[in-house]
């Protein structure tokens, strides 16, 4: 059984079509990147996996169940999407506590451990009104990873991190499939998706233009990043742009 599947999935906002019978599927312990240009569909695609959008028509299947999920299903599924909002006057370590409070589970270290993961731990008591960009993007991740979900879902997790935020998304990423968990994870990074990646899904004007392994869709993982480069271009063309 497949952790996520999609299934002929639309989406339209009034009569602009954003996501055009869009398959694809996710299996236990596998990393798969989204990638494509501004305004492909990628974060349309997360939200309408992450029931935070209701596809227009097509189905999407978590761990073997159709959407909507059912709460208890909901603590199986981690994501940090957008820009999450905060309270500015709570703390990193505050809003992770509600988190687990809210779906009813005991703490056991896990908050400090994730605050670890993701390199907060010494600011884990100030307010998030005084983090920065990188900081938040810090700890939207964790709260995506605080559940130990079985499906990670990652929206350019590399937006605004340093070169070492990069090398900790790197290792979570890795850690996470290690543990068994399914990773969907956007960016424009190519050159990251290219190392950590085990397949890619390439979306073009919401449309799936190609998925699957590197080698499959003719890569040589050995050209280097800026072939990578050409062959995404060669695959999602110029978008549509004129
Ligand atoms: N709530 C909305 N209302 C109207 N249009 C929307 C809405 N959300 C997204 N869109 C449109 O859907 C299209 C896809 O947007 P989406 O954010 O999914 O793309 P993306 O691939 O994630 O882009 P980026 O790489 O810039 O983040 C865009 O044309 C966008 O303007």
């Amino acid at each position: 059984m497949s952790v996520l599947s999609c299934h002929e999935v639309t989406k339209s906002f009034r009569k602009h079509s954003v996501l055009e019978g869009v398959h694809l599927s996710l299996e236990a312990g596998e990393i798969v990147g989204l990638l494509g240009l501004n305004g492909a569909g990628k974060t349309t695609l997360m939200r309408v996996i992450t029931g935070l959008s209701t596809p227009d028509s097509g189905e999407v299947r978590l761990f073997g169940e159709a959407l909507p999920m059912r709460p208890r299903q909901l603590d199986r599924l981690g994501a940090a999407l957008d820009a999450p909002a905060f309270h500015r006057w709570s703390s990193g370590r505050a809003m992770l506590r509600t988190l687990l409070d809210t779906a009813g589970l005991p703490d056991g270290g896990r908050i400090a451990r994730t605050l670890d993961r993701v390199g907060l731990t010494g600011a884990a008591d100030r307010r998030l009104g005084t983090y920065s960009q990188g900081m938040r993007q810090r700890l939207a991740i964790a709260a995506a990873l605080l559940k130990q979900p079985d499906l990670l879902i990652l929206d350019e997790p590399t937006n605004g991190l340093d070169p070492e935020g990069l090398r900790m998304v790197r290792r979570i990423v890795a850690e996470e499939a290690a543990r068994g968990a399914a990773v969907l994870v956007s960016s424009h990074q190519l050159d990251e998706i290219q190392r950590i990646c085990d397949r890619v899904i390439m979306l073009a004007q919401g449309r799936v233009v190609a998925a699957g392994t590197l080698d499959a869709l003719g890569y040589d993982p050995e050209s280097g990043p800026a072939a990578f480069e050409d062959w995404f271009f060669g695959l999602v063309g110029n978008g549509g742009r004129q």
